[in-house]
């Protein structure tokens, strides 16, 4: 489980982060969503280890992990799927795969953790693009691969920011399928995303972040048979409730 207790965090220039707090269960997804510069990525970023919090908690299946070095904190169960995917240009997919599964991780892999074979089994793309260096991948396969390196980590806790970002809606909608299968295997997900929608279709809650304050959590079942109240909070178009003869995820996914 991941659980975030009052937990402030910023730059240089101020706090950012004002006493955020949530809890994800294992197997869950915990949508942030929120306008831009709310503090999303800093959320994220914060429980990565790569901003220091300057107060309050965060803890991974119990420990606290707050004040670690990010590469503890990743020893610790956390994959960081960053904004942008951040792949390495010159290097080839077999390359990332084999960088991310450094030997200290393998180590710490069970009979269930996850192996380079494992990978390419779930994402077959990636199998079929071994050869292919980071700059010659569409920008979905750059998203799989980006995804591909954190689950190589062996973590507990998946953070995702902005993992749609920039697709089209048919690779944004496989990269939804995976995340929610990912966590219906366990994995516990937060998953930062710009568009309702998506947030509504595949979260069990969703979190709105305005001003790097938590104010609004509640599970997604009641924003998707009213969206408008959320949409209201995001200053976004409300999205229409779906046709009776259609579920209503889908029929989000597909609206642009
Ligand atoms: N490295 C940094 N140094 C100083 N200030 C930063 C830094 N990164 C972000 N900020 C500031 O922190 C605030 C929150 O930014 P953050 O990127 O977390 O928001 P966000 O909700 O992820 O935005 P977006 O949706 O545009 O990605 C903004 O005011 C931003 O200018």
């Amino acid at each position: 489980m991941l659980c975030v207790e009052r937990l402030c965090a910023g730059y240089a220039g101020g706090i950012v982060l004002h006493e955020v707090s949530f809890r994800v269960q294992p197997g869950s997804i915990q949508a942030v969503v929120g306008r831009n510069g709310a503090g999303k990525s800093t959320l994220v970023h914060t429980i990565a280890g790569l901003v220091p919090a300057s107060s309050g908690r965060i803890e991974i299946g119990g420990v606290h992990v707050a004040g670690r070095q990010p590469h503890r904190i990743a020893q610790s169960g956390v994959g960081l799927v960053p904004q942008g995917r951040r792949v390495f240009s010159r290097l080839t997919v077999a390359e990332h795969l084999v960088l991310a599964a450094a030997p200290w991780r393998a180590a710490t892999a069970g009979s269930e953790g996850w192996t380079v074979a494992r990978i390419l089994e779930l994402l077959p793309r990636l199998a079929e693009r071994l050869r292919h260096r980071g700059c010659e991948l569409s920008g979905g396969e750059q998203q799989m691969l980006a995804i591909a390196r954190a689950l190589l980590g062996q973590p507990r806790v998946l953070l995702l920011d902005e993992p749609c970002e920039g697709l089209s809606p048919d690779l944004a909608a496989r990269v939804r399928g995976l995340i929610s299968a990912l966590a219906a295997d366990g994995l516990t997900v937060l998953l930062v995303e710009q568009q309702l929608q998506y947030a509504i279709e595949i979260a069990d809650r969703v979190a709105v972040l305005e001003y790097g304050r938590v104010i609004y959590d509640r599970p997604t079942g009641e924003a998707r048979v009213d969206p408008a109240p959320l949409a209201a909070m995001l200053s976004v178009a409300a999205v229409p409730p779906p046709p009776a003869n259609r579920p209503g995820p889908r029929l989000w996914a597909d609206t642009p």
